[in-house]
């Protein structure tokens, strides 16, 4: 469960450019949640994301994650528990390690000091495994360098690396925005099969129509740094996509 209370944050404050970037928004997600953010550019959304995945602090408020009170700490020390994928495919792997290798760092990422995670045979074929379930047939392909695949393949590999057992929480910041429509789909499909598979909370920011109305079970829209609308569960079913569509505009 992540829990926002009445977080502020102003950017370059007392002076002429200040932004006033999330006013005093109180929020909570609830475990297994899968939250959708919409708003117009600037309404504060990657703002509310980074304040989550301690990128960003809060000048005032506090922010919990699963009753743990976080609010000061930085974004390395949640990093066990988030998981986030950012729009830039480049950003979230090594592109000159292969796959079975950008695996490889992110098993170490979350395990204990000294450990270490060797490419075993084992450790191979549960990768394998994995990557299978994206269907894009990757899993005989683990030997290839990252750099060399598309940003859709790197995209869908960023999200299943990305997720561990100790993840609890999984921020996606317009993960499909600079995709093609068929790469866009796979990952936001693979993004929904890995929430539900491991049960997570999950924030979704986009500005695709089609992927607010598709995901999620519960919808916000920001502006000026305030959540204007908040619909979930029975009620985000019945939404149309005319009636998101006028969020948009
Ligand atoms: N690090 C920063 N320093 C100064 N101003 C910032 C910073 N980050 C965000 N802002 C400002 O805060 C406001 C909210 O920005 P934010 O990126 O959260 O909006 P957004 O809704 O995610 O926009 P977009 O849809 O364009 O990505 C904007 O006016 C932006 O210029």
């Amino acid at each position: 469960m992540i829990v926002l209370d009445s977080v502020d944050k102003v950017f370059n404050s007392g002076k002429a450019n200040q932004v006033h970037a999330v006013n005093n928004v109180s929020l909570t997600v609830a475990d297994g949640e899968f939250l959708v953010i919409v708003g117009s550019n600037g309404s504060g959304k990657s703002s509310l994301l980074n304040l989550v995945a301690g990128s960003v602090l809060p000048g005032r408020g506090t922010i919990s994650i699963n009753n743990t009170d976080v609010t000061r700490l930085n974004d390395y020390d949640r990093s066990k528990w988030i998981a986030r994928v950012f729009q830039n495919p480049l950003s979230g792997t090594a592109p000159d390690l292969s796959i079975i290798d950008n695996f490889r760092l992110a098993a170490l990422r979350t395990s204990a000091k000294g450990f270490s995670v060797g490419v075993t045979t084992a450790f191979k074929n549960s990768i394998r495994e994995k990557i299978a379930t994206l269907g894009m047939g990757l899993e005989n392909k683990t030997g290839q360098l990252m750099g060399t695949l598309s940003g859709g393949q790197r995209q869908a590999l960023t999200l299943l690396m990305s997720v561990t057992d100790i993840c609890k929480v999984l921020l996606l910041d317009e993960p499909a925005a600079a995709l093609d429509p068929r790469s866009a789909d796979i990952v936001m499909k693979t993004a929904d099969n890995i929430i539900r598979d491991f049960k997570l909370t999950s924030i979704l920011i986009t500005h695709n129509l089609k992927d607010a109305y598709n995901y999620g079970n519960r919808i916000i829209q920001m502006s000026e740094g305030c959540i204007i609308k908040d619909i979930k569960g029975e009620n985000k079913t019945q939404l149309t996509q005319n009636e998101i569509f006028t969020w948009f505009s």
